[in-house]
C-alpha cells in the first residue's frame, strides 16, 4: 500500500494507491470510524463492473449501503442530475451523517462530490477513482461541480473527500480512449513541475497506455498524486499556485466546449490545450522556440481522434471568457518558463491568442499508437 497525504489541517485526508484494494474498501473505510450508513453513486459501465464487489466488502465490515445509479458521460455532468440525485437521497431517507461514495470516473466524482458538499450543507465523502484520469486528478483537492449551458464546471465548490482509494488495476476495463485521456493530465504534472517526470512519460508512453508495464503505469499514478497533494497541500482554494494545475485548461476547456461536451474527453481536450500553451510560451518569450517544438511534437504522438477545423474562433474565444481564472476581464494563461516550471501570464495579447486558436485548429495527431 502506498500512502500520500493531503495536508490540510483538520480537513486533511489520505491518499491510499494499492493493487487489488477494491475488495478491502469495507476495512479501510470502518478504520475511519464513518457511520455505518453508506450510499454508492456510480455509473451504469462502473456499477456493471465493479459495485458488487465493492458493496460485498461494506457490508461484510456491517455497514447498510444505499445504491444510486447516475448517469455517464459528460453532458449528465449537470443541475439535472444532481436534482435526480437530491429527489433520490430523499427517498432514501439518507440522513446527514451518512457517507456518499462515488464510484466511477471524474463525471461520477464530480457530481457526487457536488452532492455531498451541498446535500444537508455537507455530507462525508469518499473518492474510489475508476479512471486513469480520476485517479490522479479530479478525485483528489476537492473541485466538486458541474457544467453550465455556458461553460465547463461553473458551478461548484471546494469540498475534500474524508479519503480516496485507488485501484490501479481497474484501469484494465478502462477504454483505451479513456487511459488517453488521463495520460493528457499526467503528463500535465510533469510540465508544470517536474522535467525528468515529464522525460519518463514520454519515454513510456506506449507501455503506459496500453498497460504493458504495470510497474510503469503504478509509478505514473503514485508521481502524479504526489505532486498534485503537494500542490493543493499548499493552496486549497487557487489563490496562487493551484493555478498552474489548469496548465493546458484555457483552450482546453474552451475546445471542449465549442465542440460540444463528450465530443473530445477532458483529457484529449487538455493535451490540445497544451499544445496551445507550449506555442504561447514560445510567442512571449518565456520558452525557447525549439524546446517548445519538440514537445509540441511528442505530444503530437498522442492519438486524438477528429479535426478541430470545422470549429469557430469567435466562440473559442469567448467560452474562453467565462474560464474562471479571467480576472478584471483579463483571461490567464499558465504558461511554462523551463519544462517543470509554470507561471501564470495575464498579457498575453488577443491578437496573439486568436493566431493560437487558428493554428490549434490546424494540429494534426495520430491515429494509433
Ligand atoms: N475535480 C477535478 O479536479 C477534476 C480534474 C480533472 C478532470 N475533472 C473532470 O473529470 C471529468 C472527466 O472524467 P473521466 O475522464 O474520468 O471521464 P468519465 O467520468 O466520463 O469516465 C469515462 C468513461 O469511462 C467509464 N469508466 C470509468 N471507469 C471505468 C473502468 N474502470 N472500466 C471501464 N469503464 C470505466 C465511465 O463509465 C465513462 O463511460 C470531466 O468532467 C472533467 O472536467 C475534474
Ligand atoms: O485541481 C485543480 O485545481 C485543477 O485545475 C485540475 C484540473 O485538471 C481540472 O480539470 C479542474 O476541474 C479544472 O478546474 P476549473 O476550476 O478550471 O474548472
Ligand atoms: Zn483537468
Amino acid at each position: 500500500m502506498h500512502k500520500i497525504r493531503v495536508d490540510l489541517h483538520e480537513r486533511s485526508y489520505p491518499i491510499y494507491v494499492k493493487n487489488e484494494s477494491l475488495p478491502t474498501v469495507g476495512s479501510i473505510l470502518k478504520q475511519l470510524n464513518i457511520n455505518p450508513q453508506v450510499v454508492l453513486v456510480s455509473s451504469q459501465n462502473v456499477s456493471a463492473l465493479y459495485k458488487d464487489v465493492v458493496e460485498k466488502s461494506l457490508k461484510n465490515e456491517g455497514f447498510q449501503v444505499q445504491y444510486i445509479l447516475m448517469p455517464s458521460g459528460e453532458t449528465n455532468k449537470n443541475l439535472k442530475t444532481v436534482q435526480y440525485l437530491y429527489d433520490t437521497m430523499l427517498d432514501l431517507k439518507m440522513d446527514r451523517g451518512s457517507t456518499v461514495i462515488a464510484l466511477g470516473g471524474g463525471v461520477v466524482g464530480d457530481t457526487a462530490g457536488f452532492l455531498a458538499a451541498t446535500m444537508y450543507r455537507g455530507m462525508n465523502l469518499v473518492q474510489i477513482p475508476t479512471t486513469l484520469l480520476a485517479q490522479v486528478d479530479s478525485s483528489i483537492g476537492g473541485k466538486v461541480g458541474i457544467n453550465h449551458a455556458r461553460g465547463k464546471n461553473l458551478i461548484g465548490a471546494i469540498y475534500q473527500p474524508k479519503i480516496v482509494i485507488v485501484d490501479p488495476t481497474v484501469l484494465k476495463t478502462l477504454e483505451f480512449r479513456q487511459r488517453v485521456s488521463g495520460f493528457g493530465e499526467v503528463i500535465k504534472y510533469g510540465f508544470i513541475r517536474d522535467r525528468i517526470f515529464t522525460q519518463f512519460l514520454l519515454e513510456n508512453f506506449s507501455d503506459i497506455l496500453t498497460l504493458k508495464n504495470l510497474d510503469h503505469v503504478n509509478a505514473a499514478i503514485i508521481r502524479a498524486i504526489e505532486i498534485k497533494s503537494f500542490i493543493v497541500s499548499a493552496d486549497e482554494h487557487e489563490s496562487n499556485l493551484r493555478m498552474v494545475l489548469n496548465f493546458g485548461h484555457t483552450v482546453g476547456h474552451a475546445v471542449e466546449h465549442t465542440a460540444g461536451y463528450g465530443t473530445y474527453t477532458h483529457g484529449e481536450a487538455v493535451i490540445i490545450g497544451m499544445c496551445a500553451a507550449l506555442k504561447l510560451s514560445t510567442d512571449m518569450g518565456l520558452l525557447p522556440v525549439e524546446i517548445a517544438q519538440q514537445y509540441i511534437q511528442h505530444l503530437r504522438r498522442i492519438p486524438i481522434p477528429g479535426s478541430l477545423k470545422k470549429y469557430n474562433t469567435d466562440r473559442m474565444y469567448e467560452a474562453m471568457t467565462h474560464d474562471k481564472k479571467v480576472r478584471n476581464g483579463k483571461i490567464q494563461f499558465v504558461l511554462l518558463q523551463k519544462i517543470g516550471d509554470a507561471v501564470i501570464r495575464d498579457d498575453v495579447p488577443k491578437s496573439m491568442i486568436y493566431e493560437t486558436l487558428e493554428w490549434v485548429k490546424d494540429l494534426q495527431f495520430v491515429n494509433n499508437i
